[in-house]
């Protein structure tokens, strides 16, 4: 694999801007601003700022991950799915453990506001299969699920496959086993990504930025190794650098 140019690689990054408020998110956003990696808003930035700091990204440029991680009943989900569409995101995520009903509704709630005028684009939709935070004990002996992290996750990945969504959210050590379950066509989106040295703190099934894309993954989400940097432009560049090394 490998081989990718640097405009390709910052294409696959994700960056996790999990910050407290809008100026906090901003004062990183402006200085990653041009440098085609997309932004992921998660619960902690969305909570506080509300729609309008996904407006505001896009403004600058950026394509735009939206992490709510949806868990409900499929109608709570279908609406859920219908508002996230028209804010205009171009990626989304839900709990594959919500199984393929919840998952299909989803689908649908993108395909009404589409179909509604309600947006130009129908964003990607894919399902969260195994924290990237949990291992093979509390796997198996807290959440009760039996078997291997990679059994859990590329099962999860077949429902989502099959209720239609694009693709999955999984550490970069289970991305051979999700394309070779659901085909290459199937995107894997990876957090869980660590440059040598750098504190894995709450992650657990973890690889270096080098390592997951030769593994093959399509994207990388990456928070604190960037937004936690004093440069967080020169962190990005490093990992630019090990991307297309
Ligand atoms: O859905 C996610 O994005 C996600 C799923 C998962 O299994 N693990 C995971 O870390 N994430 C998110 O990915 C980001 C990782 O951030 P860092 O650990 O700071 O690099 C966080 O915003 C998490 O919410």
């Amino acid at each position: 694999m490998a081989n990718l140019t640097r405009e390709q690689a910052a294409g696959k990054i994700m960056v996790a801007l999990d910050k407290p408020d809008e100026s906090a998110a901003l004062a990183v956003a402006d200085q990653l601003q041009g440098s085609g990696c997309w932004m992921k808003v998660g619960m902690e930035l969305f909570y506080a700022a509300g729609p309008s700091i996904v407006r505001e990204l896009k403004g600058k440029g950026f394509r735009i991950f939206l992490d709510l991680k949806m868990h409900d009943i499929p109608n709570t989900v279908r609406g859920g799915a219908r508002s996230i569409t028209r804010l205009g995101v171009d990626l989304f995520n839900v709990h594959g453990a919500g199984g393929i009903a919840m998952m299909s509704a989803a689908i649908e709630g993108v395909s009404e506001a589409v179909a509604a005028g309600d947006a130009e684009r129908a964003p990607l939709v894919i399902a969260v299969t195994q924290l990237t935070s949990t291992n093979q004990a509390v796997l198996n002996n807290e959440i009760g699920i039996a078997g291997t992290v990679e059994d859990a996750v590329v099962h999860y990945a077949k429902l989502a496959q099959q209720a239609g969504l694009q693709g999955v959210v999984a550490s970069p050590l289970e991305v051979a086993a999700i394309k070779a379950a659901c085909g290459v066509g199937f995107a894997t989106v990876t957090p869980g990504i660590r440059p040598r040295g750098v504190d894995a703190g709450d992650q657990f099934r973890i690889t270096t930025p080098g390592d997951a894309v030769k593994g093959g993954t399509d994207y990388l989400v990456i928070g604190r190794p960037i937004t936690g940097a004093n440069n967080p432009a020169a962190a990005l560049d490093t990992i630019l650098k090990e991307m297309t090394e």
